[in-house]
């Protein structure tokens, strides 16, 4: 489909701008109210009353450079937080599935179920990581060849040499939509139209979506389109699932989070994360229940353990107390945390140790 300007959702460019050009499709009816007709069960002319409507699900590929917003796209999709997210690039390092169904089996709903990848690693490698980075950019590659649909994430707008190592990875025979993120950055409308015009000629892309990942209007408006997409099939999955990903592994992610966005720029982002123990306590005297859970965050240096704890243990406290409040959230129980500090040079690039770290 080509882009036009119908493709820029209004409401969200300036009420005085100048219309554009007239460009084929454009009188075209908005086809999103098809499209939802088409996947939420309105009989098919024609069709029996009373048929059933056959449901669908597929897996689709959330690809990207580092810090598009990736991971935003997809909890904002799932309506849960089940990717981390920070202005740090590189932030996501495992496959993360996210799971959003809509509508009922008996209606012939919709179950999408995503796959968060890495960003494509092309640039800042840095010494001392090349098997995590290897590790990194080869999740990326498997999760594009194995899915019925990619969403290829751009910023709107942009399209640099790290964008087009991304796109060279896209099978054939694969359709991919274009998501071109962040259109709240984008003040006139004009600029973008040449844009899109320009990466019709990239790639034979299926759908060119402008949006913002932050707005709940164009998650909706994507899944409508996503919808015909999916395969006509049974759920893989309930019909209340949000993530493939265990508790233990959410919990780890949601602290080096905080850890990422406490720490800034001023710690490499060869830091991660391991639960030492995660439990079930014996519920509180009021009867809550409780979790016990210890943590480890292992940096490369003694230097780097000294900024994660801060002036008089401070930042620490603060990336505990932080962690703590999301994960009572996430787990709907109290939770009492320990994080520790250790110095474990070169673990990044030391493959036994990125496996027994939950690098797969
Ligand atoms: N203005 C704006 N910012 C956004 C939008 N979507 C994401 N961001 C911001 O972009 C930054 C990066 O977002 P992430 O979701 O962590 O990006 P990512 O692509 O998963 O990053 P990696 O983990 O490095 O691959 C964060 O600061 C987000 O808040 C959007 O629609 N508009």
């Amino acid at each position: 489909m080509s882009p036009t300007p119908d493709d820029l959702p209004d409401d969200v460019l300036p009420e005085d701008a100048p219309p554009d050009e007239a460009l084929p499709g454009q009188d075209a009816p908005d086809p999103t109210a098809d499209v939802l007709a088409a996947a939420f069960g309105a009989p098919k002319a024609g069709g029996a009353a009373g048929a059933p409507v056959p449901t669908r699900c597929g897996h689709l590929a959330i690809v990207g450079r580092p810090n598009v917003g990736k991971s935003t796209l997809l909890n904002a999709l799932v309506g849960q937080k089940v990717s981390i997210t920070s202005r740090k690039a590189q932030t996501t390092r495992h496959r993360i599935t996210g799971i959003r169904t809509v509508g009922t089996a008996a209606t012939g709903g919709a179950q999408f179920v995503f796959v968060d990848t890495p960003g494509f690693q092309t640039e800042h490698i840095v010494r001392g990581t090349a098997a995590l980075n290897r590790k990194l950019n080869k999740q990326v590659q498997a999760a594009v060849e194995d899915v019925d649909l990619v969403l290829f994430l751009v910023e709107a707008g942009r399209f640099d040499a790290a964008d087009a190592k991304v796109l060279a990875l896209m099978p054939a025979g694969t359709p991919v939509v274009l998501v071109a993120n962040k259109l709240d950055k984008i003040t006139r409308r004009q600029e973008l139209l040449p844009w899109l015009q320009g990466m019709q000629a990239r790639h034979a892309f299926a759908e060119f979506i402008p949006m913002s990942a932050t707005r709940e209007s164009d998650i909706e408006r994507l899944l409508a389109i996503l919808t015909p997409y999916l395969p006509e099939q049974a759920w893989l999955h309930e019909e209340d699932a949000l993530t493939d990903r265990s508790e233990r592994f959410l919990v780890a992610e949601l602290i080096r989070e905080k850890l990422f966005r406490l720490t800034g720029d001023e710690l490499p982002y060869t830091s991660t994360v391991v639960i030492e123990k995660f439990e079930e306590a014996a519920p509180k005297a009021d009867g809550t229940p409780m979790h016990r859970i210890a943590a480890s965050i292992v940096v490369e240096r003694d230097a780097h353990k000294g900024m994660v704890i801060g002036d008089g243990g401070e930042r620490l406290k603060r990336i505990g107390t932080e962690a703590r409040v999301e994960l009572e959230r996430l787990l709907g129980t109290k939770v009492f945390l320990e994080l520790w500090v250790q110095v474990r040079s070169g673990w990044a690039d030391d493959e036994a140790r990125l496996r027994a770290y939950g690098y797969e």
